[in-house]
């Protein structure tokens, strides 16, 4: 299973993480973000990081020039579109960035809204499913409804998002079983400073102990 650490924004943390067993972390590139970082900070980040590890940059309706360059110059393997993108937009992405794993996050309000995900599975590898929030655009700490997507089994991998923590990811796991799971704000001391003994606690969970 991939385990995603999200909104990374230290050198040290991310070794750190990615030697507790993460084997993606994410870097939020949206300005509006308390977690974001620029390109040469991912790229200080990332150079510190074993090649193994997917570096996942997170963007929100942001356009492919700007993504192609932030991709570039951080080093990144892969693009989450975690806004309103299209169809059609992640396509463009696909073909202007061929060799970079491509992840759709759908920000689920209602369960009718998981429906969407088969018309997004042909142009990406991966999709995301994360709590929508009126206000914030991910990192809310907010749970979807875990009952609601044990019948979600698309044509691609997955990752649950949303409010998962140490304490709650056995049960959630219990109830369905999805390709990755991606954490933000349950691992933190405040929006930005990961709490390691939170992250080691979250493999200890993981892997029975
Ligand atoms: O984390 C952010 O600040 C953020 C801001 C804008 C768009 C996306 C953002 N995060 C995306 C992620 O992939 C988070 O890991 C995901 O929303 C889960 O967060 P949490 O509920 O805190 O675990």
């Amino acid at each position: 299973m991939r385990v995603k650490i999200c909104g990374i924004t230290r050198p040290d943390q991310g070794a750190t993480i990615a030697a507790l067993g993460a084997n993606a972390l994410g870097f939020i590139c949206v300005q509006q973000s308390p977690r974001f970082v620029d390109a040469i900070q991912i790229q200080q980040i990332q150079q510190q990081l074993p090649p193994s590890i997917a570096r996942i940059g997170v963007f929100m309706d942001t356009d492919v020039e700007t993504i192609a360059q932030v991709v570039k110059i951080g080093g990144l393997t892969a693009v989450q579109l975690h806004g309103g993108e299209s169809v059609e937009d992640c396509q463009a992405i696909r073909d202007r960035l061929p060799q970079i794993e491509l992840i759709k996050a759908l920000r689920i309000r209602r369960t009718w809204e998981l429906e969407m995900a088969a018309d997004y599975t042909p142009a990406v590898d991966w999709l995301l499913l994360d709590a929508y929030h009126p206000e914030m655009g991910g990192g809310t700490g907010k749970t979807l409804n875990w009952e609601s997507l044990q019948s979600f089994k698309p044509d691609k991998p997955w990752f649950l998002a949303g409010g998962l923590r140490p304490d709650n990811i056995k049960q959630a796991l219990k109830l369905i079983q999805p390709d990755g799971i991606d954490l933000s704000s349950g691992v933190e001391i405040t929006p930005g400073e990961k709490d390691l003994v939170a992250v080691q606690s979250l493999f200890a969970h993981i892997n029975g102990a």
